[in-house]
């Protein structure tokens, strides 16, 4: 089991301004899943997705995530239970703008001590077609390129899981295709498992289970057929 969230609650602001955002989440994921999590705007897609990665603290509930229990840690040791484990993607790529694409994508790898993270980086951003792109900044790549190197990144320390939340978002139509299929193709080739937050239903197709949220909670959980997402 990668992810194996119970009764996950989160509520934000204090008194009268206190918002439940997630009232009772459960969901658990197995190795090799790629699970779409579909639902309107403000269903609490993004904060599930926050609370499941460890960037936002859940209020109440348990959640174990690759292996690792993060309910009650503190911001230090959630970014440790992250590191290695978690790969974000997220729409807007969040690439730092001063370095080139095999920094950005050599961060993670040195964070997580690896032995040669250039050399790897170089690797990982060939396995996303980008080898001739090695040395340009961020501003010098096109969405779909800044996309890649943002997978290439998420990817490149062999997370078990990568979360998605609307990878596609800012790119037009068949460069979001060819992203996704990459993305696919990545999660194929290193056995990772995928979260993907979309209001795409096309993109839930690709996915092997389709999540539907709705004011906080989950309302349905169903393995994709042609009907699910009809
Ligand atoms: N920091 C915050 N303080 C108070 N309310 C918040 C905060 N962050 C999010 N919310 C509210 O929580 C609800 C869920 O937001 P969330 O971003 O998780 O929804 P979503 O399903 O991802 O939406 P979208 O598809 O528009 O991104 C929304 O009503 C939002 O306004």
């Amino acid at each position: 089991m990668v992810i194996d969230a119970r009764d996950v609650k989160l509520a934000l602001g204090d008194g009268a301004a206190r918002v439940e955002i997630l009232k009772g989440v459960s969901l658990q994921v197995g190795a090799g899943e790629r699970v779409a999590i579909l639902g309107p705007s403000g269903s609490g897609k993004s904060s599930l997705m926050a609370v499941l990665s460890g960037l936002e603290s859940a209020s109440g509930g348990s959640i174990r995530v690759a292996g690792a229990e993060i309910m009650g840690l503190s911001e230090d040791e959630l970014a440790e239970a992250r590191r290695g484990r978690i790969g974000i993607v997220l729409q807007a790529f969040h690439l730092i703008p001063t370095m080139t694409a095999l920094e950005n994508v050599a961060v993670p790898l040195e964070l997580a001590g690896h032995a040669d993270p250039f050399g790897e980086a170089k690797r990982e951003l060939e396995a996303v077609g980008l080898g001739h792109r090695v040395t340009h900044y961020p501003t010098q790549l096109s969405g779909g390129e800044q996309q890649r190197v943002a997978l290439a990144r998420a990817l490149a320390v062999r997370p078990a899981l990568i979360f998605a939340d609307e990878p596609t978002g800012n790119l037009d139509a068949s460069t979001g295709e060819a992203v996704v299929e990459l993305l696919m193709r990545r999660l194929a080739e290193t056995g990772a498992t995928l979260v993907l937050i979309t209001h795409d239903q096309e993109l839930a197709t690709k996915c092997s289970r389709v999540i539907r949220m709705r004011d906080g909670v989950i309302v349905s959980d169903e393995a994709v057929t042609a009907e699910v997402v009809a």
